[in-house]
């Protein structure tokens, strides 16, 4: 049976962070065990939305649970081993509860959060999860992002030289960077990902320094002190309070280095999160719209498509623009039933011998399902938890559950045309970059 939040005060819910699909507070009321120990995980609408139930209520118990719970229970923990991940379960929640909660608390949000979104407050359910950040420990934030270069396979001639070059997260950040935005652009994923201590040592200095000129705003790194995200200023708080709190910043980024590293080397959490990734993304979005495209125009459906062939072929920027009849954009949104066959044939003997150079389009369905879940573990978290640094101690021992992975979210197909048109822009944006270009190494590929 789930917990009634309202049965707490919205005073007694703490604003911990957000992303751009949910808000989470963490409870910090009197001791209830059912709280204690937990944060509440909210979905966000448009700011702009009409305020109209999003949810319909067909269950005898009325709304639906977050279909996240479902997910995670029934896919995510057959890729990720349960002790990292956080519990959750669902939790009753009302519109009155809500909007208490919104009016205390939407001061101390992001500007830019506040002007985009707002707490959807005609949700009746929402999630309560393990609070990973509220213990007198450090948590470290990461959002590593993607953990590998493409299989050049279905690149265009246009992309492929720039594509293999560059990894995908560095060459948004250099977009961003011209338009104005804070971004961590000394930070690449394919170092923290690369199992190399020294590499990792640089990865973990460049968040910090995109921490550190960002003052915190960056979503790549956020370190949390008993609950609440500190800033740059408050970077002494990460040390136990026996430590001589005058230290330097720079000072203090080194204990903080030795502390994550030999976490991050230990923990098999990054070596997973890539494997994942990569093996569900063999086409590369490019090859992907080929394959559906190849499937709109075909009829009846040829069971080889042209892919990897010298075959010329349009540009999904050149190509007519699919538009919302499209047939494959516009199939149904996959169930957790859906998820539950493809992961059987995911993590089947099946794969290794499907033949990514030449793929069928028998198998689109497949291949769609494959990006959009790559799409979920290229946009997770993960939290590390640390003692509060001591420049004498020795190394942390490491327990599974100090790495967690968090926002695991299932990805619509209706994103696939967003992720087309922005790799579109993100490589074509590059290709204008003249000099300097980055060198990112995929030493897992
Ligand atoms: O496309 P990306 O790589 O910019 O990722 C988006 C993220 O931007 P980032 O570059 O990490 O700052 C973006 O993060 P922010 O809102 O910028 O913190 C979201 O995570 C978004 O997913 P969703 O809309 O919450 O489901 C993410 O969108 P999806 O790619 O998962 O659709
Ligand atoms: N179990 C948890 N314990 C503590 N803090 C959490 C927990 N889950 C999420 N958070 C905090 O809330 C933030 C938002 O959560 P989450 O990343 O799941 O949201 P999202 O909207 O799906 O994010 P994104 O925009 O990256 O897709 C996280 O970045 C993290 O700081």
């Amino acid at each position: 049976m789930a917990a009634h939040v309202t049965n707490t005060l919205p005073d007694h819910w703490k604003y911990v962070s957000e992303g751009g699909a949910t808000i989470v507070f963490s409870y910090f009321g009197p001791s209830n065990p059912q709280f204690d120990g937990t944060v509440l995980r909210l979905r966000k609408t448009l700011a702009t939305s009409v305020e109209e139930s999003s949810f319909v209520e067909n269950t005898t118990d009325g709304e639906q649970d977050d279909p996240m719970l479902e997910f995670q229970h029934k896919c995510m923990e057959r890729l990720i081993p349960v002790e990292h991940l956080p519990r959750l379960e669902p939790v009753h929640i009302d519109r009155t509860w809500l909007e208490s909660l919104a009016a205390l608390r939407d001061a101390e949000r992001p500007e830019d959060r506040r002007r985009r979104d707002r707490i959807d407050v005609t949700r009746t359910k929402g999630i309560l999860a393990t609070d990973l950040v509220g213990g007198d420990w450090v948590a470290v934030e990461i959002k590593p992002k993607w953990a590998f270069l493409p299989n050049p396979a279905h690149l265009s001639d246009a992309t492929r030289s720039i594509k293999m070059q560059t990894c995908r997260f560095c060459m948004h950040s250099a977009m961003k960077a011209r338009a104005g935005d804070a971004v961590p652009l000394g930070y690449c994923p394919l170092d923290l990902f690369s199992g190399d201590e020294t590499r990792i040592r640089t990865a973990i200095y460049g968040l910090w320094a995109a921490w550190d000129e960002s003052k915190g705003t960056v979503n790549n790194l956020k370190i949390f002190v008993r609950g609440r995200k500190i800033t740059r200023d408050e970077a002494s708080l990460i040390l136990s309070s026996d430590v001589d709190a005058a230290m330097s910043t720079e000072d203090i980024r080194e204990h903080f280095t030795a502390a994550l590293l030999p976490l991050l080397l230990d923990t098999p959490v990054l070596l997973t999160l890539s494997k994942i990734q990569r093996t569900l993304d063999p086409l590369d979005i490019e090859g992907l719209s080929h394959l559906w495209r190849l499937r709109e125009t075909t009829s009846p459906p040829s069971t080889h498509a042209a892919l990897g062939t010298d075959e010329p072929r349009d540009e999904p920027h050149t190509a007519a623009p699919i538009d919302v009849s499209s047939l494959v954009l516009t199939s149904p949104e996959p169930t957790t039933s859906d998820w539950i066959d493809f992961l059987d044939t995911y993590l089947s003997e099946t794969i290794p011998q499907l033949d990514h150079t030449y793929p069928d389009l028998d198998n689109l369905r497949y291949y769609l399902l494959a990006y959009l879940l790559s799409a979920t573990f290229k946009d997770c978290s993960i939290i590390v938890r640390l003692e509060r640094l001591r420049p004498e101690t020795l190394a942390q021992a490491v327990k599974p559950e100090y790495v967690t992975v968090i926002d695991l979210d299932p990805k619509a197909m209706s994103r696939l045309r967003k992720w087309e048109k922005l790799d579109h822009e993100i490589v074509t944006s590059y290709a204008a970059v003249a000099d300097n270009r980055k060198i990112c190494i995929d030493s897992r590929g």
